[in-house]
């Protein structure tokens, strides 16, 4: 039996999506009918619902052979996986946002403190960094921050808060990552997984 840890979230709502229009594999409708359940198991293949943040942790760890999250949360938390695909869903980018347009912005709110230290690695002065865990975008709306570092989808969250995109960073989409051992010991069905998957 395989074992894919996957991002329960709005994560799993895209994944559920795009299996609907691509192939609906047979154990699609399991996957959908789950409710609060966190251990899904059905036709050979056992899910594991995590926090896309956990995902990682649960592959690189052996216990799921598999994980789906976001590229976002590979750039920020560098787990020692295979990455094997990048998935058609989950899209969305990271940006620099702000409500007025400054020369420089030194200090920076964000959940992903890793990523955004990258960005500003090579700015001249030095950055202040802000660790938040959600609402990122309230600190540069009261002046906390003078920007923040975030995702971006339909740049609605920044719209209703009066923020404007100041510098569009990297994009992200939603990667398939294995096992560094599960990889070689199992690769048919890891194969076989992909198959289902129906990415070209
Ligand atoms: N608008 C968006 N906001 C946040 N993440 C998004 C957005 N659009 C796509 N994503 C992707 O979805 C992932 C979050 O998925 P999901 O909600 O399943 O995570 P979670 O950790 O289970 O939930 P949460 O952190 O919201 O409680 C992000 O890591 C990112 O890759
Ligand atoms: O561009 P949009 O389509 O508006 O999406 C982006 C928003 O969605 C995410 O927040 P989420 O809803 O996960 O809540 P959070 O603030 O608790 O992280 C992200 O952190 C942005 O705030």
């Amino acid at each position: 039996m395989i074992t894919i840890a996957l991002s329960k979230g709005r994560l799993l709502k895209s994944f559920l999506n795009y299996l609907e229009q691509n192939g609906h594999p047979r154990w699609h409708g399991a996957l959908k009918s789950a409710q609060r359940e966190l251990l899904v198991e059905t036709e050979g293949i056992r899910f594991l619902l995590v926090k896309g943040d956990d995902v990682p942790t649960y592959v690189e760890e052996g216990i799921a052979e598999l994980g789906i999250t976001g590229s976002d949360i590979l750039a920020e938390n560098g787990t020692d996986v295979n990455e094997l695909l990048e998935l058609p869903f989950g899209r969305c980018h990271f940006a620099l946002a702000s409500k007025e347009e400054l020369p420089e912005y030194r200090t920076i709110a964000t959940k992903y403190v890793n990523y955004a230290k990258s960005v500003f690695d090579r700015s001249e002065k030095p950055v202040k960094i802000i660790k938040l865990n959600g609402s990122v975008e309230l600190a540069a709306v009261i002046g906390m921050a003078d920007a923040i570092v975030d995702i971006v989808q339909s740049g609605e969250t920044l719209r209703m808060n009066g923020l404007q995109e100041r510098v569009v960073l990297d994009p992200i989409n939603a990667r398939l990552i294995a096992n560094k051992h599960a990889f070689f010991t199992r690769s048919a069905e890891i194969r076989a997984f992909i198959n289902e998957l129906r990415v070209n």
